[in-house]
């Protein structure tokens, strides 16, 4: 193991390392306790979109598990967790009425945090609409702005003194591409029409709840976005425009209008006639200022033009010369810095903290002698960190690391086949084992960096 400190990757003093999880991810327990179901107990209990059929309904049984799940957390010298609530616990029919049990399970598990010494940083929506929201549109209805701001408002006053960091709203883009463009994702449209409306009303959503948090809220409130950094294939001027218009459509769609600049104008090229403009008063309610943003971060792409691939017509070429991950994502730490000082000059200085970074590899189904090696992932997480501790370097003001994720979970479409966990589920018993890279991560807090 790791022994000394090389003192060359100190972080700055008050650096927050934690890890992160999602409520579908790892809850189980979907339907309990009056809960109300999602559309992701809907997409998953639908034949054909889960791979191996698998479904949310166990995962890693985190509803009942949360305190054996805590004590693992201290064992990693966790500082910080990342968790969503699912809305549908909460509120069953997404609006209304209130599920006092559903709520009381964050409740205790908030308690639980804080009394372990590690703060909750809560994130309202990770994907997990509710079915009944779904029914009255989703996010294809203008409604959901308020129908989000009154859900957050529970959580807001419920945990006020508590939870001090809240995300409104994790990953816009993967929630309208795969969700309303490609149909990959819950709730498995396909339309580009719909694409445009959904990713509004998600913006519009944010924008809500941040200004009722102003009024009841109590602490720090931010957006989680996810930004793949897109390095033209070549200099032919085709793939120069081929990267301009995957670059807007995946990190400044939603990015421009949250700094008040407005949809980039590439989006229109991308949807053409599905391309809708909205009402000013929209996107001065999008633009509320914020106090942190968050980035999952996991790759970059080297986009040519691809006049056939609709919509952005742009296609990734492999970057054969790099190692890839089990999700087909090329490791290249450098980008990571490169995104993080772009991003701190997008936001104009705006505190940062990256809420996901993490590696999918073969694991084994279980542990052998109570270990779990996983080389690979123990050095994707070294250079990744590395690479942020870069970032600061350049000025970057970078608060913390969340790594994605405290445990194996369910990758959604993909099911449990795609494992990311610094610790380690065997699905079959429930049992949690550290692998070598929580091991690691754990030393890393330890030492602030010191042992990198
Ligand atoms: O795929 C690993 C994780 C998911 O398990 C998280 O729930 C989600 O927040 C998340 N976002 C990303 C990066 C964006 C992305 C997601 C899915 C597919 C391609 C890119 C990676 N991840």
């Amino acid at each position: 193991m790791i022994t000394k400190d090389t003192g060359n990757y100190l972080f700055p003093e008050g650096f927050l390392w934690g890890a992160a999880t999602a409520a579908y991810q790892i809850e189980g327990s979907s339907m309990a306790d009056g809960a109300g179901a999602s559309i992701w107990d809907r997409f998953s209990h639908t034949p054909g979109n889960m791979r191996d059929g698998d479904t949310g309904d166990v995962a890693c049984d985190h509803y009942n598990k949360w305190r054996e799940d805590i004590q693992l957390m201290k064992r990693l010298n966790l500082q910080a967790y990342r968790f969503s609530v699912s809305w549908s616990r909460v509120m069953p029919e997404g609006r209304g009425a209130i599920n006092e049990k559903g709520l009381a399970f964050y409740d205790r598990l908030v308690d639980g945090l804080l009394e372990a010494g590690i703060e909750p940083l809560c994130t309202l929506y990770h994907w997990d609409l509710p079915a009944a929201l779904d029914d009255r549109g989703g996010w294809l209805n203008p409604d959901i702005a308020d129908w989000f701001a009154d859900y957050g408002q529970v959580l807001f006053e419920k945990f006020k003194g508590r939870v001090k960091t809240w995300g409104t709203i994790n990953e816009p883009w993967v929630i309208v591409d795969g969700g309303y463009l490609h149909g990959a994702l819950a709730p498995g449209h396909r339309s580009a029409f719909e694409a445009m409306i959904a990713g509004h009303n998600i913006l519009r959503a944010h924008g809500a709840a941040v200004k009722r948090f102003r009024q009841v809220g109590e602490g720090d409130i931010g957006i989680v976005l996810n930004i793949e950094p897109k390095y033209p294939a070549s200099d032919r001027p085709e793939d120069e425009a081929a990267r301009r218009r995957a670059d807007a459509q995946m990190n400044r769609w939603f990015l421009d209008p949250l700094m008040g600049r407005g949809y980039p104008q590439e989006l229109e090229d991308v949807y053409g006639e599905a391309y809708r403009d909205f009402p000013q008063a929209d996107f001065d309610l999008i633009a509320q200022p914020t106090d942190w943003m968050g980035l999952n971060w996991y790759t970059r792409s080297v986009p040519e033009n691809a006049p056939d691939a609709w919509p952005v017509r742009a296609r990734p070429v492999k970057q054969v010369q790099h190692a890839h991950t089990e999700t087909g994502w090329e490791v290249y730490p450098p980008a990571l810095t490169d995104t993080l000082v772009w991003l701190h000059e997008q936001t104009n200085g705006l505190p940062l903290m990256i809420t996901e970074n993490g590696s999918a590899w073969y694991d084994p189904p279980h542990a052998i002698d109570g270990r779990v090696h996983d080389p690979m992932r123990v050095e994707y997480l070294k250079n990744h960190l590395k690479a942020a501790h870069d970032a600061i370097g350049k000025g970057v003001d970078l608060r913390g690391y969340m790594a994605w994720s405290l445990l194996d979970n369910l990758e959604w479409s993909l099911g449990y086949s795609k494992r990311f966990g610094i610790t380690h589920v065997n699905f079959q018993t429930q049992e949690r084992t550290i692998k070598d890279s929580g091991l690691l991560y754990a030393e890393v807090i330890k030492s602030n960096g010191g042992v990198l």
